[in-house]
């Protein structure tokens, strides 16, 4: 599903009104309808409406959505927040329209009296899209009231956006509204789904308001959310004489003393993800530890001792021969050399690979900017990681994160999926993806270990990069939030997501 900013909804709407002939009142009535039925919906037997209504043609919407409620015959007390000069034509034109049907608007002191409770709901049209600065005064009022409104048990419905929030990036820059329901018009706002505008815009629909597909193609998307569908599509359905040669073969450098888990994590997620025939390379005195428990997984001895390097080149390059991809990363032993041996490896193998942990931060070791590497990588950096890879702090990271995504997608030539709340997936020449799924339970260790094992798994499969990076990506989100149904987020372990994934493909393969 494609996600929208507010500049680019302004363009569609521009070019809808401006070019194709729809009247903007038009939209404005559909909108206004689409928050009708929603509050309609969210009401109890005989809910008031209270209708908020700001300075813009967000208030335009709720002007409309009273008059629709008035004229269902329900009780609508409609406040207006913003005077009557700040509004736009169209908004106006809604205005009058509610006045000329009998509506009495009231005003911010009057909001301040106002009582609500169960069954009724607050309808939110104070700010949308144009929000430019942290609210204050009247409007400030408003939302303070609904979030007070709400407290005595009144339903909030957002119109468009919650007011207060970012359409574009999901923060609050001050006060904002918390909101049951949001409808959003068009095309789902990026604001909506980025913490914490997807934790304040409550359950969300997004409403046909009837903008032409033309308007909508004029204007590309620039960022996508990944739905259930989607991501399923991404994964093609074992044919029913598959061997297990057909599922693929993978091999994982994983693991060190100390960190045989996180190997053991990988294995089980690659393994847990439908790979056909995994393996481990690591140290000798790890594979036995790292594979207790694991009879589906064979090994690789690297003989000797201590961080990856050259030596290892020869025996890792004759078993990545026999494989269809590879995994490097979690838990291996690091030093000055583990870096140039992945690239080599990476290079001289010419297998779709994931390198993950401290194959990123091996790849960072090397001194100056870090270089391409070849397209059928899968990076998967938590922000730290990428941070270092970027030579950033991990705030410039996080400021922005799909521009982050992005940027190091292009700089580094192959796929990145930026891990956190809300994982991004970009690569180079592609609609950069948000993944919906998952939870703060898998900010636990070795979540990222299975992440890794997963997509390895649909890479060894036969999947391209950038649809295995998000297929697993959502999966592993989906599984983290089955098991947590389970055993809490607080009690989540990275191994019950690895085994949960089989609940994914249960859901999947129905
Ligand atoms: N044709 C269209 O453009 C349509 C727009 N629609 C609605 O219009 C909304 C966008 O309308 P607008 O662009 O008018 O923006 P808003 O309705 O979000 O209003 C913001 C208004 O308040 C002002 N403002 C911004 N921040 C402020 C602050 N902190 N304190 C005081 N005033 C502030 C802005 O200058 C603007 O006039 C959408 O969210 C959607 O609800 C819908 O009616 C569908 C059609
Ligand atoms: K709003």
């Amino acid at each position: 599903m494609r996600l929208a900013t507010g500049e680019e909804m302004r363009a569609i709407d521009r070019t809808a009104i401006d070019e194709l002939g729809v009247p903007g009142l038009a939209l404005m009535e559909r909108a206004g309808r689409a928050v009708a039925e929603a509050a309609l919906a969210l009401a109890g037997p005989g809910g008031r409406f209270l209708v908020l209504c700001g300075a813009g043609n967000n208030g335009g919407d709720g002007y409309v959505a009273a008059r629709l409620l008035s004229a269902a015959g329900r009780a609508v007390e409609l406040y207006a927040l913003a005077p009557v000069e700040k509004l736009g034509p169209d908004a106006r034109a809604m205005r009058e329209e509610a006045l000329a049907k009998g509506l009495a608007p009231r005003d911010a002191p009057a909001l301040g009296r106002a009582e609500a409770g169960a069954g009724d709901v607050v309808v939110d049209a104070i700010f949308g899209t144009g929000l430019s600065r942290p609210p204050e005064g009247a409007l400030a009022e408003g939302i303070a009231a609904a979030g007070r409104l709400r407290e005595a048990g009144a339903r909030v419905l957002a119109v468009d956006v919650p007011s207060g929030l970012a359409a574009d990036t999901g923060d609050a820059p001050g006060a904002c509204v918390r909101a049951d329901r949001t409808v959003t018009f068009g095309l789902m706002k990026r604001g909506l789904v980025f913490f914490p505008g997807a934790e304040l815009a409550g359950e969300v629909t997004v409403a046909d308001i009837g903008l032409p597909p033309a308007a909508l193609a004029r204007v590309p998307a620039r960022l996508a959310l990944l739905g259930a569908r989607e991501a399923r599509a991404l994964v093609p359905r074992r044919e029913r004489d598959a061997h297990k040669g057909d599922a693929g073969r993978l091999l994982a450098v994983a693991g060190s003393a100390g960190k045989t888990g996180a190997a053991h994590l990988c294995l089980l997620g690659a393994l847990r993800g439908g790979v056909g025939l995994a393996w481990l390379a690591s140290r000798p005195e790890v594979l036995p530890l790292a594979l207790g428990g694991l009879p589906e997984a064979m090994s690789l001895a690297l003989p000797g001792e201590g961080p990856l390097g050259e030596r290892d080149l020869a025996p890792l390059l004759e078993a990545a021969m026999a494989v269809d991809a590879l995994v490097a990363g979690p838990g291996i032993p690091r030093g000055p050399a583990t870096g140039p041996l992945l690239r080599e490896l990476l290079a001289r193998s010419g297998k779709p690979a994931v390198l993950d942990a401290d194959a990123l931060n091996a790849l960072a070791d090397a001194p100056g900017a870090v270089g391409p590497l070849p397209p059928s990588a899968v990076l998967t950096p938590h922000p730290g990681e990428l941070a270092r890879l970027l030579r950033q702090s991990i705030a410039d990271v996080q400021r922005d994160r799909v521009a982050t995504a992005v940027a190091s997608a292009e700089a580094l030539g192959c796929t990145v999926v930026l891990k956190g709340a809300r994982t991004v997936v970009a690569a180079p020449g592609e609609v950069p993806w948000v993944i919906p799924t998952g939870n703060p339970g898998m900010a636990t260790g070795g979540t990222g270990d299975v992440l890794a094992g997963l997509t390895g798994a649909l890479l060894a499969g036969g999947i391209a990069p950038f649809d295995a990076a998000r297929a697993a990506a959502w999966a592993h989100g989906r599984a983290g939030d089955l098991a947590a149904r389970r055993l809490g987020e607080r009690g989540l372990l990275a191994s019950d997501l690895a085994h949960a994934l089989g609940e994914v493909w249960v859901e999947w393969e129905r």
